[in-house]
């Protein structure tokens, strides 16, 4: 038998992140950068008003206030994406919006609220006119670039923008747009067919025969697999029948950067996927020291070793594997970090009517609700939904955290610690 952390660690040795690639900025969403990216050019790239106003000289507007106003003849309008912009001489003003270049001669912007409004909405030859044309009263003065944002003071031309490595989330996605690149170089989403195998599964939505059951597998799993960033492809299940799992596996590798099958891999008369892959396939079939989940078949398969689990059918059992084995194989594989690959990990205390019982020299993974530390404690509580078996979907659908009972352990007591896996 193997233990969890072996098998584990052969998975994460035998996958690699996946080839960069350059990718429209939408499409990069979520995925791992693989370059350092640098500021091009200024950012913003020209000192702009950050309030709707009047940029002013300083000169002009000191010692103004309600009662003394300082009278400011308007050159002009400033709207965010003027190219064109007044030079504003001593005693003048421009009317300028946010987000609008700061003309020549101006040194501060005076937002409108300390103003008579001047223009008020409309244009800036509509507004108040003196005998030199429209004018603005301004209230109050304004200290040297007030209300200025300058040029570079978001980011600086030639500085470290994001580093290789950074996940690419909104923030990171709007400030590369910002820098002006369209497409970003990443390693890409995974690629993942998922396909079930049982000639007892029926599709939902069709009657069951008897003897039949839904195929759930296929769809927790490509649910899965979407959760851990991976574009999935959910396969219809295939009969028991190694010749045409062979052929659909075939078939599938093109479309595939792994694999995930589920069911017939067990010691039964129809053990299907064992049945295809055990011979020279690449896939080792093992018995792991853990409840669910002991019967676990992985490789690389086909001529470009596309990464394959074979997990056992067992709704439980394929999907803790999934969450244990698979998951942090496909974040490896989009290139995430080696401590950015696991489900957070917590204590919490055992919450449970009597004691639970767990086999000896297995690790078990019950399915419990965790609830976190309440104010001023140090640990949160876990409660076991369901029992250990591993047919039980509608508890582990209850469920939002792995109980982990380690291998030597057998029996745990009520307001024991143990290690819980959040699900997220
Ligand atoms: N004699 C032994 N029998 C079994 C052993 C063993 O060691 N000796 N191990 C048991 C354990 S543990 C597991 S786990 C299962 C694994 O079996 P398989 O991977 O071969 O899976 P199947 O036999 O195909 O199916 C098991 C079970 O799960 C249901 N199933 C399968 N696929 C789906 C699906 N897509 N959706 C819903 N349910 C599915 C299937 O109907 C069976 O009930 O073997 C034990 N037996
Ligand atoms: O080990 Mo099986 O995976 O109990 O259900």
């Amino acid at each position: 038998m193997w233990s969890v952390d072996e098998h584990l660690a052969d998975i994460l040795r035998a996958v690699r992140p996946l080839a960069p690639i350059e990718l429209p900025l939408l499409d990069a969403a979520g995925c791992v950068l693989t370059e350092d990216v640098t500021v091009p050019a200024a950012l913003p790239p020209f000192d702009n008003s950050s309030m709707d106003g009047y940029a002013v000289r300083l000169a002009d507007v000191e010692g103004a206030t309600e009662e003394f106003p300082a009278v400011l003849g308007v050159v002009g309008d400033i709207a965010a994406g003027s190219g064109n912009l007044p030079t504003v001489g001593p005693g003048q003003a421009a009317r300028i919006m946010t987000g609008a270049p700061v003309p020549p001669g101006a040194q501060a912007v005076v937002p409108v609220e300390w103003t008579d409004g001047g223009a008020g909405g409309g244009p800036a030859d509509a507004m108040t006119s003196g005998p030199h044309g429209p004018e603005v009263r301004v209230h109050r003065p304004v200290a040297a670039g007030q209300h200025i944002r300058r040029r570079g003071s978001d980011a600086a031309a030639g500085a470290l923008a994001l580093t290789a490595g950074s996940v690419l989330g909104p923030p990171q996605l709007g400030l590369l747009a910002a820098l002006g690149h369209a497409a970003v170089p990443v390693h890409p989403r995974p690629r993942v067919v998922v396909l079930s195998t049982g000639s007892e599964l029926t599709p939902p939505g069709e009657p069951l025969e008897p003897g039949r059951i839904h195929d759930s597998n296929s769809f927790a799993l490509t649910a899965a697999a979407q959760a851990a960033g991976a574009v999935a492809y959910r396969v219809a299940a295939v009969a028991d029948d190694a010749a045409t799992l062979r052929a659909v596996l075939d078939d599938q590798l093109v479309r595939a950067d792994l694999v995930v099958t589920s069911g017939g891999v067990s010691v039964g008369a129809y053990d299907v996927v064992k049945e295809a892959l055990e011979q020279g396939s690449g896939i080792e079939f093992r018995r792991l020291a853990m409840q669910p989940g002991k019967p676990q078949g992985f490789g690389l398969l086909g001529p470009s070793g596309v990464p394959l689990f074979a997990l056992p059918g067992n709704p439980v059992s394929s999907y803790v594997s999934f969450e244990l084995f698979v998951r942090p194989a496909l974040r490896a594989m989009a290139g995430l970090a080696p401590d950015a690959l696991h489900r957070p990990r917590v204590q919490a205390r055992l919450v449970a009517p009597g004691p639970l019982s767990s086999p000896p020299g297995r690790r078990q993974f019950l399915r419990g609700v965790h609830t976190p530390p309440a104010a001023g404690e140090h640990v949160g509580t876990v409660t076991p939904v369901g029992g250990a078996s591993s047919h039980l979907l509608a508890a582990l659908a209850r469920a939002d955290a792995l109980v982990e009972i380690p291998e030597q352990v057998t029996e745990v007591a009520p307001g024991a610690e143990l290690t819980v896996v959040l699900l997220g």
